[in-house]
């Protein structure tokens, strides 16, 4: 069974996605990591996140036996490196050399689990459009914008609202107008805004629905 998570980011689309996993003994791939794998490889070697050419490098360089490691990396979390993950996944090709391992790990999930959850930007439109139930996580920009600069704060990052609010507005614009896979609801996807909900509530909201999607019998009342 497949999970498919897509919203903007800081909309809690990631705690969802972990916390549906570890509920339902789901395996989780936060797909952002990929991207922010290819941009943080990039900017080591020394290159400009917005080289086609580099990215695309990047992306082929990634192998599904070290890409779980590479995923690991602490480095992959910072802002600097959010933004150069969205400049290469406007890349066509890095976007088709990441196709086959999000796909093998939604068919065929790692450690025998008996489904996955994904969460990324086009999961339930391009990457698992068969997916068993699919989910489309919002909040206002305001709200994404308070939650990015608290987590960042509490990781020690000095920053201000204004800049991390710009940051997010101009990386909304580029995953929302990009030409492939650009970051919008699947025709099917349940639409839940959590600006007004904690991660419980959210939980809870998205479980309701997932039951009564698949028919899912344990965990569902
Ligand atoms: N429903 C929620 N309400 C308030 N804060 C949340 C909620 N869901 C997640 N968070 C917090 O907001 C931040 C961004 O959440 P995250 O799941 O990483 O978002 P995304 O994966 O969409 O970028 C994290 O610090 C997380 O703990
Ligand atoms: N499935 C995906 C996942 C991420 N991405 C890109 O990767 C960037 C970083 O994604 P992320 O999910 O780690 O970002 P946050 O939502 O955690 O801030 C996004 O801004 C997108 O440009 C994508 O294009 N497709």
């Amino acid at each position: 069974m497949v999970v498919a998570i897509d919203g903007p980011a800081a909309s809690g689309k990631g705690t969802l996605a972990r916390r549906l996993a570890d509920l339902l003994h789901f395996a989780h791939l936060d797909t952002g990591s990929l991207y922010r794998a290819v941009g943080l490889a990039v900017i080591r070697a020394g290159g400009d996140p917005g080289d086609a050419a580099a990215a695309t490098a990047a992306a082929r360089a990634l192998h599904p036996e070290t890409t779980p490691r590479v995923l690991a990396d602490p480095a992959l979390r910072g802002d600097e490196i959010a933004a150069a993950a969205s400049k290469v996944a406007v890349v066509p090709e890095v976007r088709a050399a990441l196709l086959a391992f999000q796909r093998g790990f939604a068919s065929n999930p790692p450690g025998g689990a008996r489904g996955a959850v994904l969460d990324g930007r086009d999961i339930g439109t391009i990457v698992c459009p068969d997916a068993d139930a699919k989910l489309f996580v919002t909040a206002s920009v305001e709200a994404r914008a308070e939650r990015r600069l608290k987590e960042l704060r509490d990781r020690g990052v000095a920053v201000i609202y204004a800049a991390v609010l710009e940051d997010m507005k101009e990386r909304d614009a580029r995953d929302s107008q990009r030409a492939v896979a650009p970051l919008k609801p699947a025709a099917d996807a349940f639409l839940l805004d959590t600006s007004s909900m904690d991660a419980d509530q959210a939980l809870d909201a998205a479980m309701t629905f997932i039951c009564s999607k698949t028919g899912l019998s344990d965990h569902c009342a």
